[in-house]
């Protein structure tokens, strides 16, 4: 079978690695990286999305550089909103910005369900990189992820990146009918771009609620947590294990890892130990499930003994854990690392248990 010596997919079934713990970053592919520079220039993010040669050549560029357990789909989480009509741009240094925000009831109309085949440029450069992605050593699996509907809205009502989401969280309260209109038409579109990829050969999802932690456990169990649930509902006939991901979210893990009837994997940033998170998560879906994570990105800047320690600290936190462990950092590699140094990490994890 194709993949069944992945340690990737071992850990985030919750299993133990015999062979090694698995490792990937989020953000692998991108601005820290040279290839990815010279690949995109001339091309705007939504622009390369659109183009599957280079989708599969920039997915690939980290697992080629770094070893890593499983490459992560070169999109992004507004990819599927532009599929579905909506005007957005990503600027560098910036984020996503929506040209016209969405603020009223009738701002819905602009905002169409999904469609699989509005979505064929997105599965011929799955289909593309997993073909390409089968031939590195054993096969290297593919995760395909969406945002989920709450960061999704984010964007969608600020029109931006904001630091305090005062708009999305006064829409959620002072109209929550529109609230959950808004929430289940993204959760159609984030179900989609997720079966869009499981369908074309992505072998695990992660569903990206980035900016989640702005709420409360009460707000997120009622306004956010079903939403959430129905995008990964979206692919839970098919097999593939589901990983929920956020930052802030200490008080949330518990929330986060009951969604759709429990998650495999859990997301832990750096403000939780994995052990610990692991309990929330448990406590939360009424079984184990595999943790995520959670090297500070900042730590990639620290000197090597410091960030090598670090490292010891999350595996035996993941070991301790019990029911599977990924490692990742606790949110995205930062512009600004130093390819050499991630290099190293993925040095050092593998060499911690082999
Ligand atoms: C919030 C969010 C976005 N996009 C995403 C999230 C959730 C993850 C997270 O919390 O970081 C998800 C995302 N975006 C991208 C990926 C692909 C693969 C990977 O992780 O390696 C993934 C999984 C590529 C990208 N998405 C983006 C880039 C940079 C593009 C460029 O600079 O040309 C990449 C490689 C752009 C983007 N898109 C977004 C932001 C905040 C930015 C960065 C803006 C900046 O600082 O320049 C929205």
């Amino acid at each position: 079978m194709p993949l069944e010596n992945s340690a990737y997919l071992h850990a985030a079934r919750g299993g133990t690695t015999p062979r090694r713990t698995p490792v990937w970053f989020m953000r692998q592919a991108g601005r820290s990286l040279p290839e990815y520079r010279e690949a995109r220039a001339g091309t705007t993010m939504l622009e390369s999305c659109r183009i599957p040669e280079l989708v599969a050549e920039i997915t690939l560029q980290p697992v080629r550089r770094y070893d890593v357990d499983a490459a992560v789909f070169y999109s992004d989480i507004v990819v599927p909103l532009e599929a579905a009509g909506v005007g957005v741009e990503i600027v560098a240094g910036t984020g996503p910005v929506i040209a016209e925000p969405f603020r009223t009831r009738a701002d819905l109309d602009r905002l169409p369900e999904l469609s699989l085949d509005a979505l064929q440029h997105v599965t011929d450069a799955v289909a593309l990189t997993t073909a390409q992605l089968a031939g590195i050593g054993d096969g290297v699996p593919l995760i395909g992820f969406a945002g989920a509907p709450f960061t999704l809205a984010s964007y969608l009502v600020e029109g931006g990146p904001s630091r305090d989401l005062l708009r999305t969280k006064a829409l959620m309260h002072a109209d929550p009918q529109l609230w959950h209109d808004l929430a289940a038409r993204l959760a159609q579109i984030a179900g989609t771009f997720l079966r869009a990829q499981v369908l074309a050969g992505a072998s695990a999802v992660q569903l990206f609620d980035s900016w989640v932690g702005a709420l409360p456990l009460a707000d997120y169990e009622r306004l956010v947590a079903p939403h959430s649930s129905a995008a990964l509902a979206a692919v839970s006939d098919l097999g593939v294990p589901r990983t929920h991901f956020g930052t802030g979210t200490g008080e949330l893990l518990g929330a986060m890892a009951a969604v759709d009837g429990g998650v495999d994997v859990l997301g832990v940033d750096f403000r939780v130990p994995l052990d610990v998170g692991a309990a929330r998560g448990a406590a939360g879906a009424g079984r184990p499930v595999a943790v995520q994570g959670n090297l500070d990105p900042a730590l990639l800047f620290a000197p090597w003994d410091v960030l090598r320690a670090d490292l010891h600290r999350i595996l035996a936190e993941g070991e301790r854990a019990g029911g599977g462990h990924v490692v990742n950092l606790g949110h995205g590699v930062p512009p600004t690392a130093d390819p050499a140094v991630l290099a190293r990490v993925v040095e050092e994890v593998h060499a911690w248990r082999s």
